[in-house]
């Protein structure tokens, strides 16, 4: 396979196959993974299996119109360990459900809208010395297929999503991998260490954790 073609995955199974391949090499090329992850049309018998949330729903219920049942907190669902190299997982977004203002550990984060829309708001870095309310970059909104990237030096991010009647499930790919990241108060800037737990793996519910993000800001 040619370093620099773009080939296109069937399936999600396909995607992890040459995301493996990519990974082998020590560096990584953002615009590469980016393409790749791009380049795969996202089909929910692909992936159903691995999007796991925390109420008495499926998927599928809660992919029609007005009956959304993911309650509380978004859910981080293992898919694929990477070799070692990168976690990819899906997150399940119930209605309004979003994420704490947090940075990515120094990790690449790649971040593909499955199903739904996601809003992103980029951040900048808190100033250490001085408290108040956190400055505000950019804000985007993300439709399905699209890749986001973000890391540290870009800034911060919260994402949310925004619908009152859907549902949305977005793939996530961290390299390298971690556990732990911090959070931001939005009014203060605050910081707070947090760990990441998955609410699934592989398909199959890891009891007795908790899912990352707290009600903080
Ligand atoms: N980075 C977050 C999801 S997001 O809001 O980008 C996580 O891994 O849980
Ligand atoms: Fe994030």
């Amino acid at each position: 396979m040619e370093h620099t073609e773009v080939v296109k995955p069937e399936t999600l199974d396909d995607l992890i196959k040459i995301l493996h391949k990519i990974f082998e090499s020590d560096s990584i090329n953002v615009e590469e993974v980016q393409g790749i992850m791009e380049a795969y049309d996202s089909n929910p018998q692909d992936w159903v299996k691995y999007a796991k949330f925390d109420q008495y729903s499926t998927f599928d219920g809660c992919s029609k119109k007005s009956n959304c049942t993911w309650k509380n907190r978004y859910t981080r669902n293992l898919v694929d360990e990477g070799n070692g190299k990168f976690n990819l997982m899906i997150l399940c977004w119930g209605e309004g459900h979003g994420s704490s203002i947090h940075d990515h550990t120094d990790s690449h984060c790649f971040m593909k809208l499955l199903q739904g829309q996601l809003k992103e708001t980029l951040f900048e870095w808190p100033d250490s010395k001085s408290q108040g309310e956190m400055v505000q970059k950019s804000q985007r909104i993300l439709q399905e297929n699209k890749v986001a990237y973000i890391n540290d030096s870009i800034g911060l991010h919260r994402v949310e999503n925004g619908s009152h009647t859907e549902c949305a499930a977005s793939l996530h790919l961290y390299s390298p991998p971690f556990q732990s990241c911090q959070t931001f108060d939005q009014r203060t800037g605050h910081r707070n260490t947090v760990k990441m737990t998955f609410w699934s793996k592989k398909g199959e519910r890891t009891p007795f954790e908790t899912t990352f993000s707290q009600e903080n800001n």
